[in-house]
């Protein structure tokens, strides 16, 4: 364990040497896991262990924008279905299915889309608050009730996406001239997974794992930053909140209300934006122009495409110097601003290469914002999971056409040989760009397992590309170091630009009471003044109850946040975007690819993770170039809670060795043959969130030793019912049929089956079993339900020796936990900093004089990064802490602990195996709860 884990730490009272045992305890749960062979692995044995805006506001003219009212969207047209009888054409490459057919068997390649590691939690649950009993004064009681959903909750959405965001299906995804607008959201992932039942474990021959043991240079990349494009904050025009939005906000409150049901079309958004031809699309005049920068890439001609294609007239910080490095062909990362205008950096270029851009993005939803803000002499594309064979078929013919320019895809494609089987025609790919490039970085606030597929020697033999473009708004030097390496970009192509944009003032506040602070600071100028307002939260329950305290104190707000469904968070930003709304209360999965460009306030009511999270965060912020407020409320709670949750994700290198074995055990057979892990079981099993199983497969996968291969994951559990031939007769003339016959039980009438098994006993793929069983359902010949969602893989070389392995793996996984704590610290320091400058602590205001000690504070964060140390704030163990593990043991003699677990129960942090819904029944639940 690490140093930094306060609450593990803890347990080193305990022996720090969990499996004494020479294999390990039954699992906790009844979980069955369908492996090809369950056979224990043989080296399991060998286991042991700016005074701005208010001084210069009368100078100032107040903002002239006034929020028009949309028209209403027509629900019906948005919502609707496309025919369910669609036939996979034989000779595409995908093979994808409807979401909305119940008995659809989930693709391969769609299945790995829609399941991403570490971005979510399948437990996502609500607290409904009923008004009576609201209560905002900090009570240790509330605290106590509401953790452990809270937790639950923070889970789904702290890892920078919501679960929907994946599981998004999106009817469109061409787009340019050639809209179709028919999208449709339903949010297939998380909404319906309930904690199953756990049992704590029953008596084992080994007695209690835990042993009462009472006695007992990194390269930096410190850069000088380029002054500023934003001047001196008192430059900027403050924003206003017109008498008309003022009158009406809470009829808009209502307005927003009658179209409850209603489903905006993409084509409507972003009423606000500004440029992109502005109307005056001449295509001839681009296509001359392109032409000239193709001859001569001068500043004035890529001016020239710019106000043309875009309707800006001047380049931006860093998008020139971009620009131009990437058009003489050399890999280059650019770090800029949230709202620095990045995406211009890859789409100017994508105008004037001759082949196409292919755009690497982490979640659909921001792939499908991007699309949408490609001017109209790009054509762009999307490929990803949800979409229709014939869509697919339409994108592959139109990029081998030359017609599209731009194609967005997921990190998980390129581990569909379907899709990389594409580029080895003669399709041309002069760019890929690498948007949040961060993700490629353990050490980044947002690594993405699937980002380590987007190695540049990789990329150059798959795509045949050798211009790289990597993005981000957030790296330190650390991370920054990490995406250069991975994609081989030369030091000397790194445009770093500062953190913060200089129209964006910051403060924050001390507060044990935030949600009358929150609208003591709303209700007071300068924010009183602002039409756009976005509230950070932690947790699902926090944004309901705050939004529903400011509606009840006469502000327009919205909760947002993964848990609602996909219709109503679009409908509440798209009400947001046309200032219907003018608060949105959100967690982390509001505002990624928002390009609102007016909004004039970002608050934190919760601290952020991290200070990359918090950059990101308030960079949805003025947009527009004017000045805006950004106000943090600290509150050691949310602190504490945080950094407990983080503990979470710790795994034992008892555990990991027994994840291995799982994983291995089939490993007599290296043909090819492909194995699975269903996640649900696996994860109590081992005790393991999915995140950190489907990390450590993928290093498996990636990392120095290519143990396997992952494949798309896929549901291998179907069960199977006959209905027009009988199966004796269809197996005559089926040889699938016969073998799913032979490979089938029949239970209460079902043929069930492992498709795997199936798969490897007649040498197809499982795309391909999943496309017959599919043909064999549109003949009326079947039905079936698939289940059981398992990772899928076959195994290239088994590793040598497990327990260095997991030891390995153990302590990779603890350095990538450590390194988020020292975030979470990073970002407390910084704000507790900024609050110490302020001589009224606890007074919620836009306070200007805190604004460059927290710019200064993330500067240098982001310069020395990782080896930025803070002191550890954690006070010390209780004094009981050792005869409370002794009772606590004593009376859960039953049961088999690691010292993690015992040490996260104490400290109240549920896990697979210790969910809080059981466990926070016992009354050592948070006994070691920490303090200041
Ligand atoms: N040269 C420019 N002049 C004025 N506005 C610009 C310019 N370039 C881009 N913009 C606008 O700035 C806004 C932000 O651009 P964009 O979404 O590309 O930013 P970003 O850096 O990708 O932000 P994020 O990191 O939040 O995604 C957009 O509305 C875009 O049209």
């Amino acid at each position: 364990m690490n140093s930094d884990s306060d609450s593990d730490s803890d347990a080193s009272h305990v022996s720090a040497t969990p499996p004494r045992a020479s294999k390990p305890p039954p699992s906790s749960s009844s979980s069955t896991l369908f492996t090809s062979s369950s056979k224990p692995n043989p080296n399991f044995s060998k286991a042991s262990s700016s005074l701005p805006r208010m001084a210069n506001s009368k100078h100032l003219k107040p903002s002239s924008r006034v929020a028009k009212q949309p028209p209403i969207p027509d629900a019906k047209h948005s919502e609707k279905e496309s025919s369910p009888d669609w036939t996979p054409l034989p000779t595409l490459p995908y093979q994808i299915r409807r979401v909305s057919d119940q008995s659809r068997a989930i693709s391969s390649s769609e299945s790995m889309e829609m399941l991403p590691a570490g971005f979510f939690s399948k437990s996502p649950s609500f607290m409904k608050f009923r008004r009576s009993s609201l209560n905002f004064e900090t009570s240790e009681d509330n605290r106590t009730l509401l953790e452990p959903i809270q937790l639950n909750n923070a889970e789904s959405e702290i890892a920078g996406c919501s679960t929907a965001d994946w599981g998004m299906k999106d009817e469109v995804f061409s787009l340019g001239n050639r809209v179709k607008s028919v999208r449709k959201h339903p949010n297939l992932i998380g909404t319906h997974v309930s904690v199953p039942p756990i049992k704590v474990r029953k008596c084992g021959g080994e007695g209690n794992f835990v042993k009462l043991n009472m006695n007992g240079g990194k390269r930096k990349f410190v850069k000088k930053l380029n002054r500023r494009k934003y001047g001196d904050r008192s430059s900027y025009r403050p924003r206003r909140k017109t008498k008309t939005n003022l009158k009406t906000e809470n009829c808009e409150e209502a307005a927003s209300f009658c179209d409850e049901d209603g489903l905006v079309t993409e084509t409507t958004q972003h009423p606000q934006k500004q440029g992109n031809g502005g109307g005056k699309f001449d295509p001839t005049t681009i296509e001359e122009t392109i032409s000239n920068v193709r001859n001569d890439p001068s500043d004035d001609n890529l001016v020239q495409l710019l106000t043309l294609a875009y309707g800006y007239d001047s380049f931006q910080d860093g998008q020139l110097e971009a620009i131009k490095m990437v058009l003489a062909g050399k890999s280059t990362i650019v770090v800029l601003p949230t709202g620095a205008g990045k995406s211009i950096c890859y789409q100017i270029p994508a105008m004037i290469l001759p082949g196409i851009t292919v755009v690497v993005s982490p979640l659909v939803a921001l792939m499908i914002d991007q699309l949408k803000q490609l001017p109209p002499v790009i054509q762009g594309a999307v490929l990803c999971s949800g979409q229709r064979s014939e869509e697919v078929a339409e994108t592959v013919r139109l990029l081998i056409q030359g017609t599209i320019k731009v194609l967005f895809v997921s990190p998980e494609r390129f581990q569909n040989t379907d899709f990389l089987s594409i580029f080895s025609s003669s399709l041309v790919v002069s760019l890929l760009v690498v948007d949040e490039a961060h993700c490629i970085s353990e050490w980044s606030h947002n690594f993405r397992p699937s980002y380590m597929r987007l190695r540049a020697s990789l990329l150059r033999a798959e795509l045949n590309v050798n211009c790289i473009l990597a993005m981000t708004a957030t790296a330190t030097t650390s991370t920054m170091q990490a995406i250069m390496t991975a994609l081989e970009i030369p030091s000397d192509n790194l445009i770093l630009r500062t953190t913060v944009r200089k129209n964006l003032q910051l403060s924050a506040s001390m507060s044990t009471n935030r949600v009358k602070d929150l609208l003591r600071l709303i209700k007071s100028s300068p924010i009183s003044e602002v039409q756009s307002i976005i509230i950070y939260c932690k947790f699902q329950s926090e944004t309901d109850l705050v939004s529903r305290y400011l509606s009840d104190n006469g502000i327009s707000a919205k909760s947002y946040h993964s848990g609602l469904l996909a219709k109503d968070r679009k409908r509440i930003q798209e009400n947001f975007c046309s200032n219907k709304i003018r608060v949105v209360v959100a967690t982390v999965a509001f505002g990624m690819g928002l390009d609102k460009r007016d909004v004039g306030a970002v608050i934190h009511y919760s601290m952020p993770e991290s200070l990359e999270e918090y950059v990101q965060e308030i960079g949805r912020a003025g947009r527009d170039g004017r000045l805006s407020y950004c106000h943090l409320f600290l509150d050691n709670d949310t602190y504490f809670k945080l950094r407990s949750l983080m503990h979470s994700d710790g795994v034992d290198e008892y555990n990991i060795n027994k994840f291995l074995s799982e994983v291995f055990s089939g490993n007599n057979s290296l043909c090819g043959k492909v194995y699975s892990i269903v996640k649900e079981p696996a994860s109590r099993k081992f005790d393991m969130k999915e995140e950190v199983m489907i990390t450590i497969l993928t290093y498996l996968e990636l990392g120095e030793m290519h143990y396997m291969r992952l494949l798309p994951q896929l549901n291998v559990t179907c069960s199977l019912n006959f209905h027009k031939t009988s199966p004796a007769m269809l197996a005559d003339k089926d040889i699938v049929v016969a073998e799913i016959l032979k490979k089938s039980e029949t239970k209460q009438g079902q043929h069930v089956f492992d498709m795997l098994t199936v798969v490897n006993s007649i040498g197809i793929s499982a795309t391909s079993l999943s496309n017959h069983l599919q043909n064999l359902k549109l003949k009326g010949e079947v039905t079936y339900e698939m289940k059981d969602l398992a990772y899928c893989y076959t195994i290239l070389k088994t590793p040598e020796d497990f327990c260095s392995l997991s030891a390995h793996l153990r302590k990779w996984l603890s350095e990538i936990q450590t390194s988020k704590l020292r975030k979470l610290d990073a970002m407390f320091d910084a704000v507790t900093c900024a609050i110490n400058l302020c001589g009224k602590k606890t007074e919620a205001c836009c306070n200007f004089e805190q604004t460059p000690c927290l710019e200064e504070k993330i500067c240098s964060y982001f310069q020395e990064g990782d080896t930025y140390d803070t002191p550890n704030k954690m006070s010390q163990s209780s004094p009981f802490l050792r005869a409370d593990i002794k009772v606590f043991l004593q009376s859960n003699s039953q049961a088999k602990f690691t010292p993690r677990a015992v040490a996260r129960i104490m400290h109240g942090i549920g896990s697979p195996a210790y969910p809080s819904t059981v466990w926070s029944r016992t009354h050592f639940w948070k006994k070691e709860s920490p303090t200041l």
